[in-house]
């Protein structure tokens, strides 16, 4: 059966559990501006379209759960008003009324907050101010929620070894003094900017071990993370710093099938050299006020359909064997 939205149902079979999805609100009450590269940013719709998509997944019923995929306040935001900020957009995802919303975290809100004040904000289950987990809604899949700023120059303290080992990290491919500037960084070397990060040692252990344990439980892996871990599905400029290595661990396993990721705000979608599905979510911040990028997903034994409203394209992810 076709629909509006262009994707094809599932042979009209009712879907093992649906979701919603939403990125990049980085909501500020300042007037509009635009990205680094001129990109108009919207900071005081976006949370209009939060809103709208809490409606809409409220109305749906069918929903079990959603996931915001980071930067929920923009670095724009006055510092004053940074946490008062958060609380509002922690609060309107509680409104969300059919289940847990699952967070993780992005650069913008790590200029927001520091890590040990942010994580217990946004609910995430966390020790030393780790920000990866992973959870199993129903028995045949497990989400995998990874922190990309894991090993980061921005959210921890200035002396912390992982601040260390990010600084080192830039430093060794960066030649620019600011850290944020590509500038001379040619091709897949753009990723090493100081507004991305990677993820360290003792969470590609953990990302092993979990794998290992979905696999032995015949369970389906859907993998989220802030940050893209497929240059085809995003800009050089916009992925994880080590996202080959992750992507390493990940294929040793055939039970992961997609990875979901936000940050880079245009979007993207790609299937990688293993079949892994890779999509990318539109920003909310970036729908000029009256439009919306937001969607929920249907999730099958051999595929995920996402179903995007407006800005937020729909697309089908059919598991290769
Ligand atoms: N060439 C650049 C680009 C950015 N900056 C500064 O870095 C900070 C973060 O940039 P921003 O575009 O706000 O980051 P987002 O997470 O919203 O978007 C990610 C990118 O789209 C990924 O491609 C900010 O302070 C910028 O001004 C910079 O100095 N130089």
């Amino acid at each position: 059966m076709g629909s509006a939205t262009g994707i094809v149902s599932a042979q009209g079979k009712q879907p093992l559990l649906s979701f919603g999805i939403i990125s990049d609100v980085q909501y500020a009450d300042i007037p509009d501006g635009h990205s680094f590269l001129g990109v108009p940013r919207y900071y005081r719709h976006s949370i209009l379209v939060l809103q709208r998509a809490v409606q809409k997944w409220n109305k749906m019923q069918k929903l079990k759960f959603a996931i915001n995929f980071g930067d929920i306040v923009d670095g724009f935001c006055p510092k004053d008003q940074s946490l008062n900020a958060v609380e509002k957009i922690v609060h309107e995802f509680e409104i969300f009324r059919h289940g847990s919303v699952y967070h993780m975290i992005g650069n913008h809100c790590l200029y927001s907050l520091p890590r040990d004040r942010l994580l217990p904000l946004l609910r995430i289950p966390s020790v030393d101010s780790r920000a990866y987990y992973d959870f199993s809604p129903i028995p045949e899949y497990r989400f995998v929620v990874l922190d990309g700023y894991d090993i980061s120059a921005i959210g921890w303290p200035q002396d912390h070894p992982k601040t260390i080992e990010a600084l080192k990290c830039l430093g060794e491919r960066n030649p620019n003094s600011d850290k944020n500037s590509p500038t001379g960084l040619v091709g897949l070397e753009r990723r090493f900017l100081m507004f991305n990060g990677a993820v360290g040692k003792d969470q590609l252990e953990w990302l092993d071990g979990v794998l290992q344990d979905a696999i032995n439980s015949n369970q389906k892996v859907v993998i989220c993370c802030h940050l893209p871990l497929d240059p085809g599905a995003s800009s050089p400029a916009a992925l994880l710093w080590n996202y080959d290595e992750v992507m390493d661990v990940i294929h040793r396993y055939n039970c992961v099938k997609v990875c979901l990721a936000g940050h880079d705000h245009k979007g993207g979608y790609s299937i990688d050299s293993h079949g892994l599905h890779h999509r990318v979510l539109e920003a909310a911040l970036e729908c000029p006020p009256g439009t919306d990028s937001f969607g929920y997903v249907d999730v099958f034994d051999d595929r995920l359909l996402l179903f995007g409203t407006d800005r937020m394209k729909s697309t089908e992810m059919i598991f290769t064997s």
